[in-house]
């Protein structure tokens, strides 16, 4: 710069500091005269010093990057996008630390000695301390986008730059850095730097998003836009939730939208219903419902918005630039036997992962949970694995399968009786499975087939929280977890009267759909769990060739897991060498299911059946064990008949001991049966 622009620039920043702004500087934007006095009176500057900027080296730079890395992985992908907007413009791009400290920097590297010379590169340290106002500086003392244009920079040697500024705040509220555009030359009028400070202000908020989506990976996240349209695509602010529905964070929208809407303006540490007009649970249940945007409104002011809910590490900011591709650790699977975790049966497959984590957020809850599959899909073992998985595991799980179960015991066995509530009743009378799972879960298996007479009981306990068995009086209090499972669709019930509508709801605290083998994304994954878990985790041992794979992953499994475990079973018994083969798996698997050529040579030589091991016992339907010489029982006959039987079956129908068990007289016994058609075996 010419001696004499030196000179009237001074003139120019003496003069409206010292109060004398005249017609020129009545256009000085406010920030820039208060950091024009910062930079006299408090730095003491001499704004015509020509010293460059200063440069760290590199093993100084590595001191300031070491503890912001994960930071500079993220917004160096913002950093390239805003980037590849200005590049052609002119303009080279900075991060800065929070210091100032340019620790990425983009521009066209032909220029580099231009750039270097202004202190525009890696390394150049850009606070107000040195360089007085300047855009990186000025911004992050200002904490506020601006840029700092040509002759608004302090010093006389930075007068012909233009620097458009933007700092990046991390979910705490504290300043983690900024992204800076600046240029060489650009035209005198401040306002042809409009567009790139939107640019840059649009950069440091995505940043901001991705850092704070990245930090909370492991919560759910609200976020939430103005615009229903947009909701699903960007989000205004966001707001990180724990599994209790209490707010973790929220980011600077969000605090500065949000904060007035609760006493004291924080809203770390809230409930979500003390600040939006509905619960975390309500929020859950909607979200494992549909991926909807849902309209909320804030309950101070009723403020509209429009929420998309992230679960937790459904979507991590991915690392940018070169990562180490790692080995997947070994799966463990569990040993025959031992009780399916939930993390092992989420699998490799993105829904039921999604799934699991949306359990583990809510198994704590009173919230009863329903799971819906087709059969063999896994929902017991789901249930059980929610139960070992929660607060809940050191009591008893207790599994009800209302089809298994005639209609007519199902009262008993629900509700239990009491002590003398019949007859010979056995003199402590019989919890009920719903007390037995007091403080436990209780699974109710094929709830579909929950007879209508009996659902408006069991939704008395589920709303009044106590059972009164059959015979008594008094109410007792019970601690109730539920999980429901059925193969069925409820609501198709609930709308043709078959299901009542009311019990639909409670039970149906939040719903989870099992997927099918056939949807599953891990059904190769899924298949070697499986053999290894039948082949008692020795990996080594076993192993499925290939077209065996194939025709098992083409298979549709109708009977699903349990299907294709009996499948594997009978395979482990009959291959050889350790290698399963086509010819090892079960006929009906290779007829009816494969388009693959191994399979089909097959099938030929192979049309017979093939014996099978002994395979899990299907379910009677509930129709076969129903005893029509009983059906005209009441609830309590019902039950004094199951008690007798069961007594006569434990002791192999040898009735003195029988009578000893149920504490009735061996003539009573005899009457019993012969009323309520008790036939020993040896006389059928
Ligand atoms: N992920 C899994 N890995 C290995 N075995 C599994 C898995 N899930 C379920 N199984 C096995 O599959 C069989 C069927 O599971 P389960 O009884 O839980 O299914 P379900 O959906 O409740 O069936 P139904 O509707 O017929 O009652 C069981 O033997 C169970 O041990």
């Amino acid at each position: 710069m010419p001696e004499q622009e030196v000179n009237r620039h001074i003139q120019r920043i003496f003069s409206c500091v010292s109060g004398n702004r005249g017609n020129e500087g009545q256009q000085i934007e406010a920030p820039i005269v208060t950091s024009w006095e910062r930079s006299l009176q408090h730095y003491g500057i001499d704004p015509s010093e020509p010293n460059p900027v200063q440069v760290l080296t590199a093993a100084e730079l590595r001191e300031y990057t070491r503890p912001i890395e994960r930071f500079l992985r993220i917004a160096k992908a913002g950093v390239q996008f805003l980037h590849r907007q200005v590049a052609d413009l002119g303009y080279s791009t900075l991060l800065c630390d929070a210091h100032g400290v340019t620790v990425d920097w983009r521009g066209d590297e032909r220029f580099s000695r231009q750039w270097k010379d202004a202190g525009l590169y890696l390394g150049a340290v850009w606070n107000e301390h040195q360089e007085g106002t300047c855009g990186v500086g000025t911004a992050l003392i200002e904490q506020t986008a601006l840029t700092v244009h040509k002759g608004d920079h302090f010093r006389a040697k930075n007068a012909n730059l233009t620097c458009s500024c933007a700092p990046i705040i991390g979910p705490s509220g504290k300043t983690m850095g900024l992204i800076d555009v600046s240029a060489l030359h650009s035209p005198d009028s401040k306002e042809s730097q409009h567009l790139a400070l939107q640019l840059v202000m649009q950069s440091a908020r995505m940043i901001e998003s991705a850092y704070f989506l990245n930090q909370y990976e492991d919560q759910w996240v609200l976020k939430l836009n103005f615009e229903r349209e947009l909701a699903e695509v960007s989000s205004e602010c966001l707001v990180a939730i724990d599994g209790e529905g209490r707010i973790l964070a929220a980011d600077r929208i969000a605090c500065r939208t949000l904060g007035h809407e609760v006493p004291g303006g924080n809203l770390v540490g809230r409930f979500v219903r003390e600040v939006f007009d509905l619960n975390f649970e309500k929020l859950l249940d909607v979200y494992s419902n549909s991926s909807m945007v849902l309209p909320i409104r804030t309950q101070a002011t009723g403020l509209q918005l429009f929420a998309c809910l992230r679960s937790p590490q459904a979507i991590s900011v991915k690392p940018v630039g070169r990562v180490e591709p790692v080995a997947p650790p070994r799966r463990q699977v569990p040993l025959a036997g031992q009780p399916l975790t939930l993390d092992y049966l989420a699998g490799d497959d993105r829904k039921l992962q999604d799934s699991v984590e949306r359990i583990k957020r809510v198994m704590n809850k009173p919230i009863p949970i329903l799971l819906n599959g087709e059969t063999g899909t896994g929902k017991e073992m789901f249930a059980q694995a929610i139960h070992h998985a929660s607060r809940r595991a050191d009591k008893p799980f207790v599994a009800v399968n209302c089809a298994a179960i005639p209609e007519s015991l199902i009262e008993s066995e629900l509700f239990g009786y009491k002590d003398g509530a019949f007859t010979g009743a056995r003199s402590k009378g019989m919890r009920g499975k719903i007390l037995q799972s007091d403080g436990g879960t209780l699974f109710l298996d094929e709830i579909g087939d929950m007879p209508a007479s009996l659902q408006p009981r069991l939704l008395r306990v589920l709303a009044e929280r106590e059972v009164t068995p059959l015979g008594g009086e008094t109410a007792i209090p019970v601690d109730l977890h539920v999980i429901c499972a059925t193969h069925r669709n409820i609501l198709d019930m609930v709308a043709s009267g078959a299901f009542r509508e009311d019990l639909y709801y409670r039970l149906n605290g939040i719903a989870f759909e099992l997927p099918s083998l056939r949807e599953r994304s891990d059904l190769e994954r899924l298949i070697n769990d499986v053999l290894l878990i039948e082949a008692g985790n020795s990996v080594e041992s076993v192993v499925i060739d290939d077209a065996a794979m194939r025709v098992m992953t083409d298979f549709c499994w109708p009977g699903n897991i349990r299907q294709l475990r009996n499948a594997l079973r009978y395979a482990l018994a009959v291959c050889d060498n350790g290698v399963i083969t086509c010819a090892d798996l079960p006929v009906d698997i290779t007829v009816t299911g494969s388009t693959d050529p191994a399979a089909a040579s097959l099938t030929a030589s192979r049309r017979q059946p093939v014996a099978q091991l002994p395979e899990e016992p299907v379910r009677p339907p509930a129709a076969s064990v129903v005893d029509e010489a009983v059906a005209g029982l009441n609830a309590m006959e019902q039950a004094e008949r199951q008690v007798i039987l069961e007594a006569l079956q434990k002791y192999k129908w040898q009735v003195s001991k029988a009578v000893k068990e149920v504490g009735i007289s061996r003539a009573t016994m005899y009457r019993k049966m012969d009323k309520y058609a008790i036939v020993p075996p040896n006389k059928r």
